[in-house]
């Protein structure tokens, strides 16, 4: 099942860069044998000041055709690490090609975009920069596939 991370905004090279690229990179080596991944990110920018819905329109081109859609959002389900490995364990069984994990801009995902999603996934009731929830996500992708895989990464 391949894994894609729509968000609104540009990454520039930096420590957060990094760290998104090298969990992602593990969670690619962790996952190949459990059938999950590679991920992708998608980066969307809405030059002409269209606000939600136009930011939400280009996130919504970029999650490829039939894919689960999952809203990141504060007001969504706060799941356990093993309880998020065992969603995407979920997806993958339904027999789910792609999922999609679409992330809001400064002002946050149209409400519209939100109900499309068949999921909603929470950090947590307060509200992060949005270039740290990818982080956050990369992570607990690499830990999902570990906690899947039985390495020793995780501990709870
Ligand atoms: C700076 S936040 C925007 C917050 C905005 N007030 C809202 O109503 O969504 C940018 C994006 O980061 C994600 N985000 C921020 N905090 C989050 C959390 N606690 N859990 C999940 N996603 C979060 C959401 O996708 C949000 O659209």
């Amino acid at each position: 099942m391949r894994v894609h991370i729509c968000a609104v905004g540009r990454l520039r090279a930096g420590p957060e860069r990094e760290l998104i690229d090298d969990y992602l990179k593990r969670f690619d080596r962790t996952g190949r044998a459990l059938s999950l991944g590679p991920a992708a990110i998608h980066e969307v920018e809405d030059r002409k000041g269209g606000g939600m819905r136009a930011e939400a329109a280009l996130l919504e081109r970029a999650v490829p055709a039939g894919a689960a859609i999952v809203a990141l959002d504060e007001r969504g389900h706060i799941l356990t690490s093993p309880k998020f490995a065992a969603k995407l364990t979920g997806w993958r069984n339904d027999g789910c090609g792609d999922v999609a994990f679409v992330i809001g801009g400064a002002d946050g995902l149209a409400a519209e975009l939100r109900q499309r999603a068949g999921f909603s996934l929470s950090f947590g009731q307060m509200v992060w920069p949005h270039m740290l929830v990818r982080v956050m996500l990369a992570e607990q992708l690499y830990r999902a596939a570990t906690i899947l895989s039985g390495s020793p990464y995780h501990r709870s």
